[in-house]
C-alpha cells in the first residue's frame, strides 16, 4: 500500500492548532503547573523501565487532543501498518523499510514481495553469533596463530555511526577486544588508527551496504595495502570480513564468500545497526548483549505498534516536536544525555533525523510550504551546561530539549550520580520557571548589593523560563534499554515524516556533492578540466598551489 498523502496544513486539526496556538502561545507553564496539581502525572508515561515526563511543555490537554487528532487525520495508524508489514513505503526507491524485522522474534513472519524475510535474518544472526564466538573465544586466530585483540570497523554514515555509538555507549559491557572505527576519508584519521594496531592480531570489518562508497572503499584499500606489508594475499581471508548487500562487489574486492555477512536493500543505512552492520557491536560486547539490544528495540516496536497514541512514547514525542517546529517555529532541538556513555548519541541521531526528514518536497512531489526536518544537536550534561546552556536559558531562540538520564549509575558511584542527576533535574526546573526580577532583587539584597548595582545588572540576570523539556528517565543503561531508546527515536522520525507528508527513507540530497567531488578529484589529478564558478576555480587553484 502507498502511504496516504495528506497535506497536514489542510487538515481540520492543523487549523484548530493554529487558533489554539494563538490562544496559548504566551501562557506560562509555571501557571499551568500551579493551576493543576495533577499536571505532572497527567503528562507522564511510565512504560517498562522508562519514565517519560513531558509535563514541562507548553501544552494543555487541548493541545494534546488536537495533536492526536492531527495524527488521525494524516492516517498515522494506517501508515504504521504499512511500515511494519513490509509495504514499499520508501516509495522513491521502491523499497520496504524493515529495520523492525531485524529485531522481530525468530518465529514471526514479515513478507517483502511475497517472501518471508525472517528466515534469512535468522540465518545471518546465526552467522554473526558463530563468528563472534570464534573470534572472542580465540578459536579463530590471525595469520601468525595469535588470537585477535583488535577489531576495526571500516564504514561511514550508517555503516559507522550506529556501531560506533553503541560500542561506545555500552563499553561497560565490553569484552577484551578493542574496537576502532575508521570512517573519514581523511588520511590522518586512518594513519592515527593504524599506528595503534598490529596486523597479526587485528580483524577488519568492512561495512558498506552499497559497497561503492568512496570513503569506505578508499579506506579499505589503504588498510589492505598496510596489511599486505606484513601478511600475504592468502592471509586476507583470515583478517577481512565484509557486511554488504552488494555481494558481487565485495567478492571483487577480494573477500571470501564465507566472510560476507549479508544485508538487504530494505534496511536503510541509518537504521542498520540491528543487521550485520552491528557485527562490531557483537564482537565487542558479545553476541548475547547484541541480542539484548535487539530485544530492547523489539519491545519498543511492540509498544509503538500497540499502545494507544495518547500514551505512546514515540507518538507523543513526535507530536510535541511538530508542535514546536511548526507552530512555535523552533529551529532546532537539543538532546542532552546525563551520561558520558551517550557521548556519541547526538551524532548518531543527527543522521537518523536529518537524513530522513530533511526533505522539501511532499509525497505528491510538490514543494512544501511548511517546516520539516528538525535540526538536532547536543552534548552530554553536565559538560554542555558549561558550554552552551547560556543560549538555551537566555538566548532569543526557543529550543526544546530532551533530557535523558539513568536512575542508576553503572559503577554505583552514588555521590557522583546524585550530583549528576541533581543537575539534570535542576536544569529542567530552571528552564521551566526561569528567574523573575523580584527573586533576583531579593537574592541581591540579601547579599547587600548596592541598589544602584542591582538596577544596573537586573535585566541581564533575568531568566524568562517557559522553555520546554522532555525528561526521559530510564532505570539503567543496559543493552536492552539502549535498544529501547534508539527504537524510540526511530519511530519518532517515522511519525514526523508521516505528519509532514514526506518520504523519510531516501537520501537523494547527499548525492550531488558526491558527484561533484568525483569531477573535482579528476581535476586535482589533472585528468580532466571542467568549468566552475570563479569561487570554486579559485579554491581549486589555491589547493593545487600546495602540490
Ligand atoms: O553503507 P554505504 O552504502 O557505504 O553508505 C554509507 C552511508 O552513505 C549514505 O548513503 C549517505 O551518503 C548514508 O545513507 C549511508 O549510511
Amino acid at each position: 500500500m502507498k502511504l496516504p498523502a495528506v497535506n497536514p496544513t489542510q487538515t481540520k486539526s492543523w487549523k484548530a492548532l493554529e487558533n489554539h496556538f494563538n490562544a496559548i502561545k504566551e501562557v506560562e507553564m509555571s501557571t499551568l503547573f500551579s493551576e493543576d496539581s495533577s499536571r505532572a502525572e497527567k503528562f507522564t508515561i511510565k512504560w517498562e523501565d522508562f519514565y517519560v515526563d513531558y509535563s514541562k511543555n507548553r501544552i494543555t490537554e487541548e493541545t494534546m487532543q488536537l495533536l492526536l487528532d492531527l495524527a488521525d487525520e494524516v492516517k498515522l495508524k494506517e501508515a504504521m501498518a504499512s511500515y511494519f508489514s513490509g509495504d514499499a513505503i520508501n516509495h522513491t526507491e521502491n523499497r520496504a523499510v524493515l529495520h523492525t524485522a531485524l529485531r522481530a522474534s525468530a518465529s514471526s513472519e514479515v513478507f517483502v514481495k511475497g517472501e518471508n524475510v525472517i528466515p534469512g535474518i535468522n540465518q545471518v544472526k546465526e552467522k554473526i553469533k558463530d563468528f563472534t564466538q570464534r573470534i572472542v573465544s580465540g578459536k579463530q586466530i590471525g595469520f601468525t596463530g595469535k588470537p585477535f585483540t583488535d577489531v576495526v570497523n571500516i564504514g561511514v554514515g550508517g555503516s559507522d555511526l550506529g556501531p560506533a555509538m553503541v560500542v561506545d555507549s555500552l563499553r561497560y559491557y565490553k569484552n577484551h577486544l578493542n574496537a576502532h572505527f575508521i570512517s573519514n576519508i581523511d588520511g590522518d584519521h586512518i594513519n592515527e588508527t593504524l599506528e595503534e594496531l598490529n596486523p597479526e592480531t587485528t580483524l577488519f570489518v568492512i561495512v558498506s551496504k552499497s559497497f561503492s562508497t568512496q570513503e569506505t572503499l578508499a579506506n579499505a584499500n589503504t588498510v589492505k595495502s598496510w596489511f599486505l606489508k606484513t601478511g600475504t594475499q592468502q592471509d586476507i581471508e583470515k583478517h577481512f570480513v565484509a557486511v554488504s548487500s552488494n555481494i558481487k562487489k565485495v567478492k571483487a574486492f577480494g573477500i571470501h564468500q564465507d566472510n560476507i555477512f549479508a544485508m538487504w536493500n530494505w534496511v536503510g543505512g541509518r537504521f542498520s545497526l540491528w543487521s550485520a552492520v552491528g557485527l562490531t557491536i557483537s564482537l565487542s560486547l558479545g553476541f548475547s548483549n547484541f541480542e539484548k539490544l535487539l530485544l530492547g528495540a523489539q519491545k519498543m516496536d511492540t509498544h509503538f505498534k500497540t499502545e494507544d497514541f495518547k500514551s505512546n512514547i514515540p507518538v507523543v514525542l513526535a507530536l510535541l516536536s511538530v508542535w514546536y517546529n511548526n507552530f512555535f517555529k523552533s529551529e532546532t532541538e537539543a538532546v542532552i544525555a546525563y551520561s558520558q556513555y551517550l557521548n556519541k548519541l547526538t551524532s548518531y541521531l543527527q543522521q537518523g533525523i536529518m537524513e530522513s526528514n530533511g526533505k522539501g518536497v511532499d509525497r505528491t512531489g510538490k514543494p512544501i510550504q511548511y517546516q520539516t526536518g528538525t535540526i538536532i544537536w547536543g552534548e552530554p550534561g553536565t559538560n554542555s551546561q558549561h558550554a552552551f546552556f547560556q543560549l538555551i536559558h537566555q538566548g532569543t531562540k526557543l529550543i526544546p530539549v530532551d533530557f535523558i538520564g539513568f536512575a542508576q549509575s553503572l559503577y554505583g558511584n552514588q555521590a557522583h550520580h546524585d550530583k549528576l542527576i541533581s543537575n539534570y533535574v535542576a536544569q529542567t526546573e530552571a528552564l521551566l520557571h526561569g528567574k523573575k526580577k523580584a527573586d533576583i532583587i531579593k537574592d541581591l539584597e540579601a547579599k547587600n548589593v548596592a541598589q544602584e548595582t542591582i538596577e544596573r545588572i537586573l535585566p541581564f540576570k533575568v531568566f524568562k523560563g517557559n522553555k520546554p523539556t522532555n525528561s526521559i528517565f530510564i532505570n539503567k543503561l543496559t543493552p536492552g534499554s539502549l535498544g529501547e531508546l534508539l527504537a524510540m527515536y526511530e519511530h519518532k522520525i517515522f511519525v514526523q515524516g508521516i505528519i509532514w507528508n514526506i518520504y523519510s527513507y531516501d537520501q537523494y540530497g547527499v548525492e550531488l556533492g558526491k558527484q561533484l567531488a568525483n569531477t573535482i578529484l579528476s581535476e586535482i589529478k589533472e585528468e580532466k578540466t571542467s568549468v566552475h564558478d570563479t569561487s570554486t576555480s579559485q579554491l581549486l587553484a589555491h589547493y593545487k598551489s600546495f602540490k
